[in-house]
């Protein structure tokens, strides 16, 4: 067999770090905890200068890549500044052949003519790994399951795919033989939150365990998660458990389609249930939670223009909900079953810690369509789906991912989208998401929901429902 070159795993990332005395260590880190700071399993923040003993170099998050800390907001630069001299200097960290692997799972992709080497190969990387590598798999097969998960094979070690995986600061744990997960997608998923801000009502058609919907969630959007894979909703409450926004994020295993027509349908005057309702953050205190008032705040910033001057929001990740319901018992505290919201409100002033009411039906801000292989063809639900008379402010943005292969340009796929909304998309987004294979590349195409999809409804319709 030829020799392991181990340098063929190595990546390299560019980043920014602070050069400050080592005293003022401890005091900077806390400053840059909320989200500042690098954030990555097994790597430390802190190191020594390697040009002077007496200095240490605090290593910034990598959504941080302007050197005059202008991605920082300027409250945690004004108190730095009083710490001592802002003194920014290039970082690179080198992350090596022992660092990649997902929890305690190195899932391979091992290609064919290398598969006679398959247990050699698992081997030294198990040997080598262990104890923080437990389980070596291998993926077998093209995925071809409606919920994406491929099939792995153990090669070495215990059989067991459970596993957690960091992704900027949020904690996901998984199962890898039960739901989709694919780290490549860290950078995307990071990019498309950066989009949302505080307050935004999200709808995520295709959670699965919820790498779009937790990080969203942790900026205080309310988030909508659907996916049709029992597993994945299931983890995707496990996780937002873990990163404390069960608060913000109302789960559905559902088909994406009757999600959306579930989530949308304006309920008739005498349905005192709420099922659908969810609600918007507000910060901790003293709050007036008014059933049936809408607080979806109509903010609907300039995507397009967020789009061009940044794909970083410094106050995302790491800014985990404020508040924690500390009025309520364990059960308001757990996820929400399938759209059946538990929580009471009323029009009393009560100490409300939590998220306040929204209605989807009246505004949404965002909706994530993560399914690229088909989530073009679910565009067609958007036709008359969303009520006129019932919306307030913009209509929501739509981030549809889908393939694009050498042979096809981005107009066909246009097409075919304004095919299946029956409506023209004005200045569509495409934004190129990474490679998939030397013909065929993933994309996000981004647009705001065209308004001859809404539902104009007649006055007999009306005197009905
Ligand atoms: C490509 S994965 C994306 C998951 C997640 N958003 C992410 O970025 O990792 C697509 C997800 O869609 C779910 N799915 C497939 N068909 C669906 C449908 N008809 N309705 C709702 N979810 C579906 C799958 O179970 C899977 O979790």
């Amino acid at each position: 067999m030829e020799k392991l070159d181990e340098s063929q795993f190595e990546q390299r990332m560019k980043l920014c770090a602070l050069r400050i005395p080592r005293e003022l260590a401890s005091a900077v880190t806390r400053l840059l905890r909320s989200g500042h700071l690098l954030d990555m399993p097994r790597v430390k923040p802190v190191v020594e200068d390697p040009g002077n003993g007496n200095n240490r170099l605090v290593v910034l998050s990598e959504r941080i890549q302007n050197p005059d800390l202008s991605d920082i907001p300027e409250q945690v630069q004004v108190s730095l500044k009083q710490l001592c001299n802002i003194d920014v200097v290039p970082y690179t960290l080198t992350l090596g052949y022992s660092y990649w692997s997902a929890g305690h799972v190195a899932h391979l992709n091992i290609p064919d003519e290398l598969l006679p080497y398959k247990d050699v190969i698992a081997k030294v990387i198990y040997d080598k790994n262990y104890p923080r590598i437990q389980t070596v798999a291998n993926k077998v097969g093209a995925i071809s399951n409606e919920f994406r998960v491929p099939k792995f094979e153990i090669l070495a070690g215990k059989s067991d795919m459970v596993t957690e995986v960091k992704q900027y600061g949020a904690t996901f744990r998984l199962d890898y033989g039960l739901v989709y997960w694919n780290s490549r997608l860290e950078h995307e998923h990071i990019r498309l939150v950066s989009l949302f801000k505080k307050g935004d009502v999200i709808c995520d058609m295709f959670a699965g365990i919820g790498p779009f919907s937790i990080p969203a969630g942790q900026k205080g959007c309310v988030v909508y998660a659907n996916d049709l894979n029992p597993d994945s909703i299931r983890y995707l409450k496990t996780n937002a458990k873990i990163n404390k926004v069960e608060d913000y994020i109302f789960t559905y295993n559902l088909d994406a389609r009757v999600f959306m027509q579930t989530l949308m349908s304006v309920p008739g005057p005498e349905t005192k249930s709420e099922p659908q309702l969810a609600t918007a953050n507000c910060s901790s205190g003293e709050m007036v939670c008014a059933d049936g008032q809408s607080t979806s705040n109509g903010n609907h910033n300039d995507v397009r223009e967020i789009f061009q001057k940044s794909l970083n929001d410094h106050s995302m990740v790491g800014t985990t909900a404020k508040r924690r319901q500390d009025t309520s018992s364990e059960g308001d505290l757990a996820c929400q079953e399938d759209g059946n919201q538990t929580k009471k409100r009323n029009n009393k002033k009560v100490k409300c810690t939590g998220p306040l009411p929204v209605k989807p039906w009246e505004h949404m801000d965002h909706v994530v369509m993560n399914l690229p292989a088909s989530a073009l063809h679910f565009l067609d639900c958007f036709s008359g789906l969303i009520q006129k008379r019932c919306w307030k402010g913009s209509l929501p943005w739509i981030h549809c991912y889908c393939f694009i292969r050498s042979s096809e340009t981005e107009e066909l796929i246009l097409s075919e989208a304004e095919n299946k909304l029956n409506a023209k998309i004005a200045e569509p987004i495409f934004h190129r998401v990474r490679d998939v294979a030397p013909n065929k590349a993933m994309f996000c195409l981004s647009f705001r929901l065209p308004t001859e999809c809404l539902k104009e409804e007649t006055e007999d319709h009306m005197s009905i429902s």
